[in-house]
């Protein structure tokens, strides 16, 4: 294997995508002592468009300019959060996961600048999201507050919450703590209470899928458990096919001792129906669990609930 002299590096070009990075070049120092990294930086359609997701290519828009970076050849590996990458198609042709990085805190947190809690802010309290999959399970848990549509990076919406245009927002744990802000955390919400995205807190490399040096290079970067769990989440949710105004939510974990599990769930957008699922792998592998819990969600209706969300 020759590992390569210089390794460039694209992402989207937000505080916390850059912070991925910088985490990325540390990790990459460590494994390979001498390796030289490069950044490139670029703006995706997601980050410059804060209208409706589903009036641009939905969660394409996070990793289009990206992929074509590696594609282009102006860029060897690029950084995703794994929960920003489309499951319903495979990655772009001629790419390929490389490694996934092992796994950051999975859970939503409440940011209430007074300090309070989901159950201590009053009725009609404005709360900033614009996940169908926070909107849903909020609407059962907490009926008397309100979802108002928050978009742009974390950064940008703590700066809105400050103005005024919010009196709370949920955001990921795992996010606050790469832009460094787990300070403006009121609430850690259990995955119970409020269950994650499918790729929460997860980062992968990506690399061309013929730039095989790369690929053994980076692979010292991956975490067994952690490809365990983001294959399953990601089979998951190949299977069900949804679309980005489903409220879909999930996640997979390998407990202490070793056994991999999924749960999931499926919700109408106000939250009233939920259909649950969840199974240890047992002998099964990752991607055949991830099948299996979808199926079992689409013997629950899941597919009519789909289907008749509007997209
Ligand atoms: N949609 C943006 C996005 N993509 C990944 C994360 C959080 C970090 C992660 O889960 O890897 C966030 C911010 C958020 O949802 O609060």
């Amino acid at each position: 294997m020759s590992v390569p002299e210089l390794i460039r590096i694209v992402s989207r070009d937000s505080p916390m995508a850059l912070a991925q990075v910088e985490r990325v070049r540390a990790d990459l120092a460590a494994a390979l002592p001498g390796v030289r990294t490069a950044v490139v930086p670029v703006r995706t359609t997601g980050d410059k468009w804060l209208g409706d997701l589903a009036q641009v290519e939905g969660k394409g828009a996070f990793t289009k300019e990206v992929d074509a970076a590696l594609l282009t050849g102006e860029a060897d590996l690029a950084v995703h959060c794994v929960k920003d990458v489309p499951a319903d198609r495979p990655l772009p042709a001629g790419t390929a996961f490389a490694a996934f990085l092992e796994r950051d805190d999975v859970r939503d947190a409440l940011v209430q600048l007074d300090g309070l809690t989901l159950d201590e802010l009053p009725a009609g309290s404005r709360i900033g999201t614009s996940s169908v999959r926070r909107v849903a399970q909020l609407a059962v848990s907490h009926p008397h507050l309100e979802c108002v549509p928050f978009r742009g990076n974390a950064n940008r919406r703590l700066a809105k919450l400050a103005a005024g245009e919010a009196d709370a927002l949920l955001l990921a744990v795992s996010g606050l703590e790469r832009i460094g802000r787990r300070d403006v955390i009121s609430e850690l919400l259990s995955p119970e209470a409020m269950m994650p995205p499918i790729g929460a807190g997860i980062l992968a490399l990506q690399c061309r899928e013929d730039d095989t040096d790369l690929i053994d290079a980076v692979s010292a970067l991956g975490h067994p458990d952690t490809h365990r769990e983001a294959t399953a989440e990601r089979m998951f949710l190949h299977v069900l096919q949804g679309h980005c105004n489903s409220p879909i939510a999930g996640y997979a974990r390998v407990d202490r001792s070793g056994e991999l599990s999924l749960r999931a769930c499926v919700f109408t957008p106000d939250g009233k129906v939920r259909l649950n699922a969840h199974e240890w792998a047992g002998r099964l592998d990752p991607a055949t669990l991830g099948t299996s819990v979808a199926v079992a969600l689409l013997r629950q209706g899941a597919r009519e609930i789909i289907d008749g969300i509007p997209h």
